[in-house]
Order: structure tokens, then sequence, then C-alpha cells
């Protein structure tokens, strides 16, 4: 988990490393389209690896201005995962970011695993890690930590969660289908966590409803839908500058947008962020951990 993004469309992403080269500016370059799959990942970090570095370095530390609550997150996890509930087999996770600590519970219960994410280079992190590779972010904090609360072994539980990872695929939440053109059936469960605010933060309530829809769309009648917000950004800042935030997130229009996409709400819990005197990402106010059902 961490910042909301303020790059989001794919011409942002494709932002070209080439200036650190040419000595051009970046802003000259922004135009440049690179095949490369090396992005800029958002308007504060330039890699995937950065963004992790400096929000998951010290995962579970306290984070006072953007209200990381990792172990407050990894709990409500727990919960869900460890209930009564059968998530069925396949689970997508949409807007996953470099970061696996949201599957790491559901990977106990759901053997297959699909990451998506608009930017490349994210997924390639999440690659590395599912692959063992030496030089991936290390999760390891994570997962000690949800295997206490499971009491079970965290060296199996890390490989459970590798395997379970079956692929990497590129997701655009603005599209009807936010995966086309890769074609998978509907999964049993769909997990967002801090995604779609941060796509549609310029974008107001109707293109943020129309994402909610979109991404419920690839759930089965029946599957479960998990969703973790942040609520109540009034701006962002980018470059010292605040930006107004359009969406203003309330729980109430988190849940009627739900609802409009067919999710009956089973549980909601509320982590308030702490006061702070300046803020550095943005305003956020708490995080919002939403449990649904898909019935139509
Ligand atoms: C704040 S990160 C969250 C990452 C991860 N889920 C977590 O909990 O840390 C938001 C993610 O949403 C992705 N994103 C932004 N716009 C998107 C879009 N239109 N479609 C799919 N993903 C998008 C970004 O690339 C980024 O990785």
């Amino acid at each position: 988990m961490a910042i909301f993004m303020l790059a989001h469309s794919i011409e942002d992403y494709i932002t070209c490393t080439a200036a650190q080269v040419t000595g051009a500016s970046a802003n000259s370059l922004r135009q440049f389209r690179m095949s490369s799959e090396i992005y800029k990942y958002d308007d504060h970090f330039k890699t995937a690896r950065e963004y992790l570095e400096h929000f998951h370095s010290d995962m579970l530390g306290e984070d006072v201005d953007e209200g990381l609550a990792m172990a407050w997150t990894l709990g409500q996890l727990h919960q869900t995962f460890t209930g009564d509930r059968d998530f069925g087999r396949r689970l997508l996770d949409v807007g996953s970011g470099p970061t696996v600590y949201q599957l790491i519970s559901a990977s106990r219960v759901c053997p297959e695993i699909i990451c998506s994410d608009i930017h490349k280079g994210a997924l390639a992190e999440i690659k590395k890690w599912k692959n063992g590779d030496p030089n991936a972010f290390d999760w390891t904090d994570a997962v000690k930590f949800v295997c206490e609360l499971e009491g079970t072994r965290w060296e199996s539980r890390q490989k459970q969660l590798q395997n379970a990872i079956k692929d990497t695929v590129v997701c655009d939440v603005f599209k009807e289908n936010p995966l086309h053109p890769t074609v998978f059936s509907l999964f049993d469960t769909v997990i967002t966590a801090y995604c779609l605010e941060g796509a549609c933060w310029d974008k107001g309530r109707s293109t943020y409803a129309d994402t909610v829809r979109n991404i419920c769309s690839l759930l089965k009648p029946g599957g479960y839908f998990i969703l973790m917000s942040y609520i109540g950004v009034t701006y962002y800042i980018e470059g010292g500058q605040k930006l107004p935030e359009s969406l203003r997130l309330d729980p109430e229009f988190v849940l009627k947008s739900l609802s409009e996409a067919g999710i009956t709400v089973l549980e909601t819990s509320v982590y308030k962020t702490p006061e702070r005197e300046e803020c550095v990402f943005s305003d956020v106010k708490s995080i919002l951990y939403v449990v649904g059902k898909k019935t139509q």
C-alpha cells in the first residue's frame, strides 16, 4: 500500500528516461513514446523499485503522512481470508503495483492469482519476486507478520504465494474490459488496493463509478470483492503545489458505487489516518476496507 499516484494515463507512464542521458528536460520528452518497458512510475518516483524502497523498506513502521497502516491492513486481510467464506480458486488483483503484501493471506486459500496493473515496470517487480530473483524486493517482514497471525511457517507460506501468482498482466481500469486484449474467464475473487482513487483523482465521481463497474465485471456472480481505498483526500502535493482532488471520496459514495456495480457490501472497516501538521503527498484522512459479494 502506498500513496496515490498522479500520473494516470499510459502516456504519463511513458516519460522517457533518456532525459538523463541526453540532458534534455523530462518535460520536453514527455511526448516521446519509448518501446522500452522502463517507464516513469509516477510523479514522485522514477521507478517502481524507488516507490517500494520509499514506502515499504520499513513496512511495519508508521508513516504518519500517508497513514500507511500495514499492520492494520494485513490484519484485515488475515481476518477476511480465515473466515468461513469460500473465495474460490481464482483471484484477480487489480492495480497490484509492485507489491504482494495484499495477496499473502489470500494465497492460503486461492491457488491461482493474477496480478494486473497499467505499469509494466511494477509488474516486472512482482515477477522478479515470484521467481526468487536475488534482486527482488524483500517482502519477508510482511510474510512473517501474517504467518504470526496464522500460526504458520513463513518460508513455506512465502513459497505458497510465489507459486500462487500465475501471471502478471497489463490492465487499464478505464476500459470496459480492463484486461483487454488478454482473455480470462470470470474470477472467483477480485481485490483492488489503492488503485481506483489514484487513477481517477482528477476525473470526477462518475468516472470513478465507471471504473468500479469495469472491474466488477471481471467477477463471477457470487464472487467476492475486496477493496481498500483512501478516503477524504482534498489535494495531492506535486512539485510543492497542492493540486485539488476531484473525487473527495467518502465511504457512502464508494459503497454506492459498489452497489450500483452489483456488489452487496458485507463488511467495512475504517482506519483513521493520524493527524499531522504538514502532508507530504496528500491529505488522506482514512482508509476504507470493504468486503462485498457480487449478487447480480
Ligand atoms: C498506489 S499504487 C497501489 C499499488 C498496490 N495495490 C498497493 O496496495 O500498494 C496504485 C497502482 O494503480 C495503478 N494504476 C493507475 N492507473 C491505472 C489504470 N488506469 N489501470 C490500472 N492500474 C492503474 C498504478 O500503476 C499503481 O501501480
